[in-house]
């Protein structure tokens, strides 16, 4: 298998690429259980955010990081955008998704009691990834829908053209294939 040899926060990992389409393959990173990764990275990124009052993000891979930072910054809670309804959630708010890996179009979910505690808040918006940015940008319009302040918009690596970005903090580019 073909690898491509990423460097962040002073870690190496060599991420297997593989074929999305037949005109682009990207390299899979995963930090679900990269323990070390999401320790090492979070007080880079959090060290590079304005000051907020939470931490945002969208499941599932950005929520090891929301976690870190959080802790990081001293903030007792975070707050996850789901991707489906759940039964514990009152009248969720809600956007459409697409993202880079997942063809299928998807919304992005917030409660009702989380939209609350964010309303007029300073949040941050993080990610493990951000490539075509459309993740990103449903998040953001989610958040912005419960009257939350997006003041800054972070990911440990910005993949393709995302490198180019102003408007997101980001540790390293990630090449596409
Ligand atoms: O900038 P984009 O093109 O939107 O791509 C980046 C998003 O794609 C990945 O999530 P994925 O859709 O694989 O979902 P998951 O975290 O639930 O696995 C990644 O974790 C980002 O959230």
């Amino acid at each position: 298998m073909k690898t491509y040899t990423l460097h962040v926060a002073g870690l190496t990992r060599e991420l297997p690429i593989i074929k999305l389409s037949y005109d682009l393959s990207i390299a899979s990173f995963v930090i679900l259980g990269d323990t070390e990764i999401v320790k090492k990275t979070a007080p880079m990124i959090a060290k590079k955010l304005p000051e907020v009052d939470f931490v945002v993000t969208a499941e599932a891979k950005g929520i090891p990081l929301a976690y870190e930072i959080s802790k990081v910054l001293n903030l007792d809670e975070y707050i996850v955008a789901r991707k489906s309804v759940k039964a514990y959630m009152e009248e969720p708010i809600e956007v459409e998704l697409h993202s880079i890996t997942t063809t299928d179009s998807q919304k992005l979910y917030l409660n009702n009691l989380d939209a609350k505690k964010i309303k007029g808040k300073r949040v941050a918006l993080v990610d493990d990834v951000v490539s075509t940015g459309q993740s990103l940008k449903a998040l953001e319009r989610l958040i912005e829908k419960a009257g939350a302040n997006v003041v800054a918009k972070a990911a440990i690596l910005a993949e393709g053209d995302a490198k180019d970005r102003k408007d997101i903090i980001f540790l390293e580019a990630l090449p596409t294939f």
